[in-house]
């Protein structure tokens, strides 16, 4: 795959993974694009067929799985998650960052890949912090709620293993977090800035 180094963001659900991304979709609008996966959890409120993801039912994304157009696919928490080729495709023929948003299973299958992408994990501060953030966020029902709680404790243990991430934010102060994601990628950004320039 060409063009510059794709971004994996990782880490549990309630992390605060897709805060931190719109912040760098709007600082950096034209260099950073947002891959968009294909999920048949249903859209909350707010959320836009297209743009927040694809969302499709068991059987088309299971048909499409079958029929090599993913890089990478997961069930979490009770629903299919994937990345098409064609997601990740679509962002880098606009010469941009692609940015996937992934657990971290999708982490591990992306690792077999020839992606090559620089992979950060997004933590919380501690669980019950996380369990606050994702109860405030009213978009989980207490069954969906407890097994994301579950899924993130597997997450932070797996996401020990030394060299799986270049870099562990710990999302405590949210503007904290943001500064030590954006110095992380700032090497691309200005890469990306200056090939637009030439
Ligand atoms: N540093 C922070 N301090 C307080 N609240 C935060 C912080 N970061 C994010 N939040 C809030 O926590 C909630 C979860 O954040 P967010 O939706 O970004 O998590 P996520 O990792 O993208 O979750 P998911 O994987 O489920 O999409 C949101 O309501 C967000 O506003
Ligand atoms: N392996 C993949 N995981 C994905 C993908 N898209 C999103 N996700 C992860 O799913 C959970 C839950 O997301 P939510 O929007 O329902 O809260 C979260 O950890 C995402 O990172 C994907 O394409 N592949």
């Amino acid at each position: 795959m060409q063009g510059p180094r794709p971004v994996v963001l990782s880490g549990p659900s309630g992390a605060g993974k897709s805060t931190l991304l719109k912040k760098l979709l709007k600082d950096y609008e034209n260099i950073f694009g947002f891959s968009v996966s294909h999920t048949t959890r249903q859209p909350r409120p707010g959320e836009v067929n297209g743009k927040d993801y694809h969302f499709v039912t068991r059987e088309e994304m299971q048909k499409e799985i079958d029929a090599g157009e993913f890089i990478e696919h997961a069930e979490f928490s009770g629903n299919m998650y994937g990345t098409s080729k064609g997601a990740v495709q679509a962002v880098q023929a606009q010469n941009q960052i692609c940015v996937l948003d992934i657990d971290i299973q999708g982490v591990k299958n992306i690792k077999r890949t020839d992606l090559n992408p620089i992979y950060i994990s997004v933590q919380p501060p501690s669980i019950d912090i996380l369990e606050k953030r994702l109860r405030d966020r009213k978009t989980e029902t207490e069954e969906s709620l407890l097994k994301r709680l579950t899924a993130a404790r597997v997450d932070l243990e797996l996401s020990k293993e030394p060299g799986l991430f270049d870099l562990v934010i710990i999302n405590d102060d949210l503007e904290k977090a943001y500064s030590e994601l954006k110095e992380m990628l700032l090497e691309e950004i200005k890469k990306t800035q200056e090939s637009r320039n030439s």
